[in-house]
């Protein structure tokens, strides 16, 4: 150890760190602290002068070749203890360049691991006093910030780092665990990559997807970094052997190998020491977070095994870093209690705002018979530059839709929204399909961490992948073709969706690739490969192609269907405008339709909190008065202050104008109110008394759909009202905390609503009292502009839900036409459960 006159120790892995780092060769280093011992000076002196020869000429750029790390030594540093985090990147103080006078500047000069040239002169001129390096701060010290500023440059080309990421890095460099909150593109990769760079040590990172993980490696590759990856797979024990003899300055890893590779990971704590655990995409770990993977909830080992407790040569527990750009309060906290990360961390919260990102939701069924008009923009956009002949471009891949043993429009039937839709499905021979009770296959779930066709890969600095083929460009596009357009990432619901999608756009002329779980694995690396070349200019996805996809200059990213939630949402909208550029990110969804949970086992806790984050993702689409951004961002806990983002649909076009919805509001309440009356006086009423379509007896509580028929039966003024319109209606109320749902599990529509407190005093106000004024949602305002053909189709479409209907209809026995013409059968019973509402509305309106 070298000792300075303040009396801290410089361990020899910090010096072999430093001199790695400026172009010294490994076993060189170790032969000359053989010779002189673990000082720094006289290891350079020795290098340089002792043998001439020794020294490679330090560049930007890569200096260390893979083939130095061959010939590594087995136990380079022997005898040495584990030196500190701390003893690596702040080894230098005032009090050593004093005590060394003035030697001092020529000694610590060289500290600069990126300043080649200072390095060499410093090392050169030892007689003369050094000029101030960049890694001197103004009192001639070296510091944590000097030394990531050079380390930044020389690797990533940029000149500062982010305030988040340095409040990360100090947190690490304080040894203490720390989550990172930030938004989607800001750059939290690089906080746990510095490290790696700042240490001899190993930085292990903990990734969700192989795709991820090659996509990082790769571009650590160009930076001059070297990497591997670890999946779930197959295990490769020739790299897995490299990664935990510490060969690559950064493993990634999926959860479930880091629990397989315990024992070996605690020997590379050892030797040559894991720097930071960082787990990146940390969201995955909460139950109520958007893509759980229960793998990432057995990550709390991490925590209860490297620490100094556990491991004695350890001085400090290793550091924890998560990271995650779409974690709610909720997360957040199940985030830090489940993963046991310490009490003292850190939690570095940024902006969730994205100022270049413009966000806007339109009406569209969705369906394929939607396509023509809701792309026509998007082909223009590609096409313009190119002259399109008609004749369509080749598919990449070519998928039989018949073989998914799904339709696209099946998910959506349940309730279409008019009669094409329904023509729609009649052409798709959706028939066929809706036999089918189990729809669960149709929706792509998020992918296993195995979705790439290989399950490890080494990637050595400033070299080609060794087990991929670089990205090729395909022959038909020239590198500058539609670059300016950018491309764009479409996510569908279905994996035939998006099978169809891409096959429509490569018809009208677009260079489009289908990605969903379900395809050949070697399918999706190759749409990955030619997506980041720029081969490719539309990606039709599912949910399976999202998170940490950094391509800087995707343009667009449009959403053929309601996301599962916000969160979700916002992770792949985050995939726009990384470059700082202007972009698109366009919601397309029905406001008819209601919207569905992917099928997953969940518990009923589960289940409440995926409705629950499906609605908000419904509000937000049908939302006509506030900013997006604002909403996405206020999602997760940020106030965006009182001006909007001014970019938005919302900010653009306005609200539309403000409605007085007393009346309407009284009536529907009061019809709720003698409902739950008529349930605790006894009056053995229930919906089945209403309807005999199968549907549920809810035992008492107010039922929506019988309150919203009885309202336009009773109420000739609201004869022609839509049922969509009464549910904007009752999300307004609910908004208001007049009405709330009895359900015990509450779906995105409203069910069973019953009058609060407030709405009972609500209820019991002057007429001549302040009126009840809002905004009407995009539902009720679509509703008003087509209140016949909407109500009629939910109903026609709802009955497809009943597999006694379904059955009819499909036998030909009934059919929608007919069911119009003829007259519609009450159901036995209707007519005195109205009465007895009429009854009680009577009743308490006198009351009243
Ligand atoms: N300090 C910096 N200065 C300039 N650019 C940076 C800086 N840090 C990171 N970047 C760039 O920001 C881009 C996004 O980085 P990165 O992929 O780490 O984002 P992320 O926060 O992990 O996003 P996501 O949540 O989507 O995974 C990268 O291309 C990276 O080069
Ligand atoms: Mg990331």
């Amino acid at each position: 150890m070298e000792a300075n006159s303040s009396g801290a120790d410089v361990s020899a892995d910090h010096i072999i760190a430093e001199l790695l780092d400026m172009g010294f060769e490994f076993d060189k280093i170790s032969e000359a602290i053989g010779i002189v011992g673990p000082c720094r000076a006289d290891v350079v002196e020795f290098m340089l002068n002792g043998s001439g020869s020794e020294q490679r000429k330090p560049a930007g750029g890569l200096q260390r070749r893979s083939s130095d790390r061959s010939t590594r030594p087995a136990n380079p540093r022997g005898n040495f203890k584990q030196s500190s985090i701390t003893d690596h990147i702040a080894s230098t103080t005032g009090s050593k360049m004093e005590s060394r006078g003035g030697e001092a500047s020529t000694s610590y000069s060289w500290l600069a691991p990126s300043i080649d040239t200072a390095v060499t002169a410093a090392v050169c001129s030892k007689s003369k006093p050094e000029p101030q390096t960049l890694l001197q701060n103004s009192r001639g010290e070296f510091d944590l910030n000097d030394k990531i500023s050079a380390v930044l440059k020389k690797h990533f080309g940029f000149s500062c780092v982010k305030g988040f990421q340095k409040e990360a890095l100090d947190a690490w460099s304080a040894h203490k665990d720390c989550l990172v909150l930030a938004a989607t593109g800001s750059g939290k990769s690089l906080c746990f990559q510095i490290p790696a760079l700042l240490t001899m040590k190993i930085v292990v990172v903990i990734s969700p997807l192989i795709s991820l993980m090659h996509d990082q490696c790769l571009k650590l590759a160009k930076h001059g970094i070297s990497a591997c990856f670890l999946g779930s797979g197959q295990p490769d024990n020739r790299v897995e052997g490299k990664a935990m003899a510490g060969m690559y300055k950064i493993v990634y890893v999926c959860p479930e190998t880091v629990l397989r590779l315990m024992e070996p990971l605690k020997k590379l704590a050892e030797k040559p020491g894991i720097a930071l655990f960082a787990i990146d995409e940390v969201h995955c770990v909460s139950k109520w977070g958007h893509d759980f993977r229960p793998d990432y909830r057995r990550l709390s080992v991490l925590r209860e095994n490297f620490c100094s407790r556990k491991l004695k040569f350890l001085e400090h527990d290793i550091p924890l870093m998560a990271l995650t750009a779409t974690a709610t309060l909720h997360v957040r906290e199940d985030i830090l209690k489940s993963l046991k990360m310490s009490e003292h961390t850190l939690v570095v919260l940024t902006s969730f705002f994205r100022p270049n990102l413009r966000f806007t939701v339109k009406h569209s069924k969705t369906s394929a018979s939607s396509y023509r008009e809701d792309f026509k923009e998007l082909i223009g956009t590609y096409n313009v530059s190119r002259n399109f002949s008609g004749k369509g471009q080749k598919i990449l891949h070519e998928v039989d839709p018949e073989s998914e043993s799904s339709s696209y429009e099946s998910v959506d039937d349940s309730a279409s929204d008019d009669e094409d839709a329904v023509a729609d499905i009649k052409k798709a021979k959706v028939a066929k399909s809706l036999v089918k009770e189990n729809t669960e296959h149709e929706l792509d779930q998020y992918p296993g961490v195995d979705d790439f066709d290989v399950s490890c890969g080494e990637f050595l600095e400033n070299s080609r992948p060794e087990n991929f083929a670089f990205p090729v460009q395909s022959h038909e596009t020239s590198s500058s073709e539609n670059l300016d357009q950018g491309p764009t990432i479409v996510y569908v619901p279905t994996r035939k969706g998006t099978v169809e999608l891409a096959n429509y756009l490569c018809k009208s002329g677009l260079k489009a690739a289908a990605y969903n779980a379900k395809m050949p694995r070697s399918h999706l690396r190759q749409v990955h490969e030619q997506f980041h070349c720029n081969a490719l200019e539309v990606v039709v996805a599912t949910i399976a192609f999202g998170m940490g996809i950094d391509k800087s200059n995707v343009r667009r990213i449009i959403h053929y269907g309601l996301p599962q939630s916000l969160e979700a949402y916002y992770q792949e909208a985050g995939r726009a405008g990384r470059d700082g550029k202007l972009s698109d990110c366009t919601l397309y969804c029905s406001f008819m339709r209601t919207p569905t949970l992917l099928p997953n086992k969940r518990s009923d806790e589960q289940t409440r909190a995926a409705y629950r984050m499906l609605l908000d993702c419904f509000h937000y689409a049908l939302n006509t008065s506030t900013c997006r951004a604002k909403i996405l961002v206020k999602y997760f806990g940020e106030d965006f202050g009182p001006d909007g983002c001014q970019m938005c649909d919302i900010c653009i076009n306005g609200p539309p104008q403000m409605h007085d919805f007393k009346e309407e509001a009284g009536v529907f309440m009061n019809v709720l109110q003698a409902q739950t009356e008529q349930a605790t006086e006894g009056m053995n009423y229930n919906s089945t008394d209403c309807y005999r379509s199968g549907r549920r007896n809810f035992g008492g509580v107010p039922d929506f759909r019988t309150a919203v028929s009885y309202i336009r039966e009773k109420f000739p003024r609201f004869a022609m009202t839509d049922k969509i319109w009464w549910q904007g209606l009752a999300r307004i109320l609910e908004d208001m905390g007049y009405i709330q749902e009895a359900a015990e599990i509450p779906r995105v529509i409203v069910q069973h609503p019953e009058p609060t407190r407030a709405g009972l005093n609500f209820l019991s106000s002057q007429p001549d009292e302040e009126g009840l004024h809002a905004h009407p949602d995009a539902a009720m305002l679509l509703a008003m502009s087509s209140p016949r053909s909407a109500s009629s189709s939910v109903e026609w479409g709802r009955g497809w839900a009943d597999p006694e209907i379904r059955r009819q209809r499909l036998a030909g026995k009934t059919g929608r036409r007919k069911r119009k013409r003829g007259s519609r059968k009450q159901p036995t019973g209707f007519t005195t459960a109205k009465e007895r509402l009429s009854a009680i509305l009577s009743k308490s309106k006198r009351r009243r």
